[in-house]
């Protein structure tokens, strides 16, 4: 059996003077959620486009299971695409019904229900749902024709902080189920929340792949520590790289318990401290110099 479930092989993608995808190479593997990491323009949707057979590549392929994609993919592949149209005066519950007619193949709807938080709203009419609702029935579309291979583009773009961590939670779910997911996302908390791999474009072209905690491992041996000015440690700022943030300083470490230990020795109050470690916010930065949101 073919150790990946998907291939991308010399992936590129030219746009009159645009290179919107350059050349770009990865793997995903069985019940894998996959990060696409990127700024606005980076390649991330030309690329997942190209996978679910929505565009062609100017050149490269891209192979399901060790072989070409074929045609029918689609009837294989989940989308929850970043702006669907929903209908009108449909309820959600004529939603699902509507969208399970398309396909040979489906889950049940209670299987659904349960498994995308339906069940408070099934007869509410789609306008009438709130962004985190719309997101969920977006999901449960994408799963109807009980796929292997999910992909997820930016779901939770616009979502408040509560209706996003409500939604990773319904990710993990479908993750619990053995489905392979391909996520793309402005939020890096997001990635690293729930993937268990990332490549991260921009311009183009990979710039880094691997496990998000392997990357800042690689990238990153400080941590940091946060403390009031006033507490100011005068002896350990002589052995640390340290700045000063506003009513805080920050201390760099490479051993954290080392340095606490110095700190309560020289009983300095450890009041309102704080330690932070690299994300992948700040790995990104310091690997294109702009932050992925501007
Ligand atoms: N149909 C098109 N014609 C011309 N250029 C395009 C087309 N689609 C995308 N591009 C360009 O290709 C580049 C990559 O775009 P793409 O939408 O793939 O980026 P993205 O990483 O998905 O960005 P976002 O996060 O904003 O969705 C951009 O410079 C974009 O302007």
């Amino acid at each position: 059996m073919h150790s990946s479930v998907i291939d991308v092989e010399n992936l590129t993608k030219i746009y009159q003077d645009v290179r919107a995808v350059d050349g770009i190479n990865f793997s995903i593997k069985q019940g894998q959620c996959f990060g696409l990491l990127g700024p606005n323009g980076a390649g991330k949707t030309t690329t997942i486009e190209i996978m679910e057979g929505i565009i062609l590549p100017t050149s490269g392929q891209v192979n399901y299971y060790g072989k070409p994609a074929q045609a029918d993919i689609a009837q294989q592949i989940g989308i929850q695409f970043q702006h669907t149209a929903l209908q009108d005066f449909l309820t959600v519950k004529e939603t699902l019904d509507l969208f399970t007619s398309f396909y040979s193949k489906t889950l049940p709807h209670q299987t659904l229900i349960e498994l995308c938080d339906l069940g408070d709203f099934l007869d509410r009419d789609n306008r009438l749902l709130s962004g985190g609702q719309r997101q969920r029935l977006l999901l449960a579309l994408a799963l109807i024709n009980d796929p292997d291979i999910v992909f997820l583009d930016e779901p939770t773009t616009g979502l408040d902080p509560q209706a996003r961590r409500n939604f990773w939670q319904l990710i993990e779910n479908i993750k619990a189920n053995n489905k392979t997911i391909i996520l793309t996302t402005h939020y890096m908390d997001e990635a690293e929340q729930l993937c268990d791999e990332v490549v991260i474009m921009d311009r183009g072209k990979i710039i880094e792949s691997g496990q998000p905690h392997q990357l800042l491992n690689k990238h990153f041996t400080d941590v940091f520590i946060y403390l009031p000015l006033a507490q100011l440690p005068v002896a350990l700022i002589e052995q640390h790289k340290w700045r000063i943030l506003g009513e805080r300083v920050e201390i760099a470490t490479q051993h954290v318990e080392a340095t606490l230990s110095l700190l309560i020795a020289e009983q300095v109050s450890l009041e309102g401290l704080h330690v932070k470690s690299a994300n992948l916010d700040d790995l990104f930065l310091k690997l294109t110099g702009h932050s992925l949101r501007e």
